[in-house]
């Protein structure tokens, strides 16, 4: 037997395992890092979230990342000249964490790496029947693995491609695997660049799962920040939207668009909400003089309704459900005043009261992947009708 395929045998065979899950996702706000403690597999799987860090990117990432992300027109060059950097820099920034956290990278079983999405096209936003859903993520887990010594999964997205679904949410995985609960209905929101949501019913019904993105959560905002009041990159504790009143006309164009209509499960990226898509409205609303705070406040408003809509509109299925929230858009006072207002009858938290920091739940969900793929493979999920295949997600980096 190589000796490769031995060690990952040796690690699947394990008690426990120590898996780090990256998550570098739409905000391009940094590289979320996540050591877990994994035990089990399937609804078995405990995780304890032993350290966790952001590390930032600078001016220089972002850049080059904005130069190509979301857009159809780009230097092919530079996608390909990026595939490697971003691998080899997320290796260093695991590194970072290791030295930083007195750990040895020979103690850490495997890495679990997302990759930074760069394109994200299901068929219902690029409109060729011919062709498939499609995603790509870049940051090559052979660099990764190179560079940190540590046997590396990476690219998940594109088994569940293959196996019906649209490449995303792949959240509901994890979602259901941690935070299932026989006593309670539970929603897990998540609200990064794009907001999404898994629903889990307390009977546990693996064919009940149900999850989907929603729209935007703060990828319309930190755009227009970004634009508007450099160099912010976000609106940290809702400040400038707080400074404005929301334009009720402004927000109805908003929301007028197909993507809405649309029914559930679908996913989506910046590659529709971006500020085409805001300066389309403004147009459409003759709103295009407002104040850059009311604009603010309205986009708020409007990541807050749709995600309360979306919540609304699958209320049939979901009943009664305690809602909990992750990602960033959790640190926004008025994203989630403006949510909490509209679902007076639902009782809302943060997965911390779940034990998982809500910035880290990402980056866990993928170290979870990761722990399925290596020693898990018996759960089933829901159906593939519902975008939720039983598939095994990741391929296998070695060190050498
Ligand atoms: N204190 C704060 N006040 C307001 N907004 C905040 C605050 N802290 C974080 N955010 C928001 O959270 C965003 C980062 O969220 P997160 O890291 O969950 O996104 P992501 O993982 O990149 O996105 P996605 O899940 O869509 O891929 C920031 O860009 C910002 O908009
Ligand atoms: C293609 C892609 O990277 N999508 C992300 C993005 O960020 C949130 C939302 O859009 C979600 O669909 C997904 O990430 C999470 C981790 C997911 O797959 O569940």
């Amino acid at each position: 037997m190589h000796r490769h395929i031995e060690k990952l045998h040796d690690i699947s065979a394990k008690s426990e395992r120590l898996i780090i899950g990256l998550m570098s996702g739409t905000s391009l706000d940094g590289l979320d890092v996540a050591l877990c403690k994994i035990s089990g597999d399937g609804l078995q799987s405990q995780v304890e979230l032993l350290q966790f860090c952001t590390v930032e990117y600078d001016d220089i990432y972002r850049s080059r990342i904005r130069d190509i992300f979301s857009r159809r027109d780009v230097d092919l060059q530079q996608v390909c000249l990026l595939n490697p950097w971003i691998g080899t820099l997320h290796g260093d920034m695991v590194l970072q964490c290791l030295a930083k956290w007195h750990i040895r990278p020979e103690d850490v079983d495997l890495v679990a790496s997302h990759g930074q999405t760069i394109f994200h096209a299901p068929r219902s936003l690029h409109g060729i029947n011919a062709m498939p859903n499609a995603t790509l993520q870049i940051g090559d887990g052979d660099h990764l693995a190179v560079k940190t010594g540590i046997i590396t999964l990476s690219d998940f997205r594109q088994k569940h491609i293959a196996a019906g679904g649209e490449g995303a949410p792949l959240a509901v995985y994890g979602d259901y695997l941690i935070f299932a609960s026989a006593t309670q209905n539970r929603v897990m929101l998540n609200m990064g660049g794009i907001a999404n949501f898994t629903f889990l019913p307390a009977s546990l019904d693996a064919q009940a799962v149900f999850s989907t993105d929603v729209g935007t959560g703060n990828t319309l905002m930190d755009a227009y920040v970004q634009k508007h009041f450099a160099p912010q990159i976000y609106d940290a504790d809702a400040a400038i939207a707080r400074a404005g009143v929301i334009h009720p006309t402004l927000l109805s164009a908003l929301k007028d668009h197909a993507f809405f209509a649309q029914g559930f499960p679908k996913t989506t990226g910046p590659e529709l909400f971006n500020l085409a898509y805001l300066a389309r409205a403004q147009q459409q609303s003759n709103t295009e003089s407002l104040s850059h705070e009311d604009v603010m406040a309205t986009l708020n408003r409007f990541s807050a309704d749709m995600i309360v809509d979306a919540l609304n509109r699958c209320a049939g299925q979901l009943g009664e459900y305690h809602l909990y929230g992750s990602g960033g858009g959790v640190h926004n006072p008025l994203l989630m005043d403006n949510i909490r207002s509209q679902l007076p009858q639902v009782q809302v938290h943060s997965t911390n009261e779940l034990g998982i920091n809500p910035d880290a739940k990402e980056a866990v969900l993928f170290a979870l992947l990761a722990n399925e793929c290596v020693a898990g493979g018996k759960a089933q999920f829901g159906n593939a009708r519902e975008g939720i295949p039983t598939v095994t997600m990741g391929k296998v980096s070695f060190a050498d």
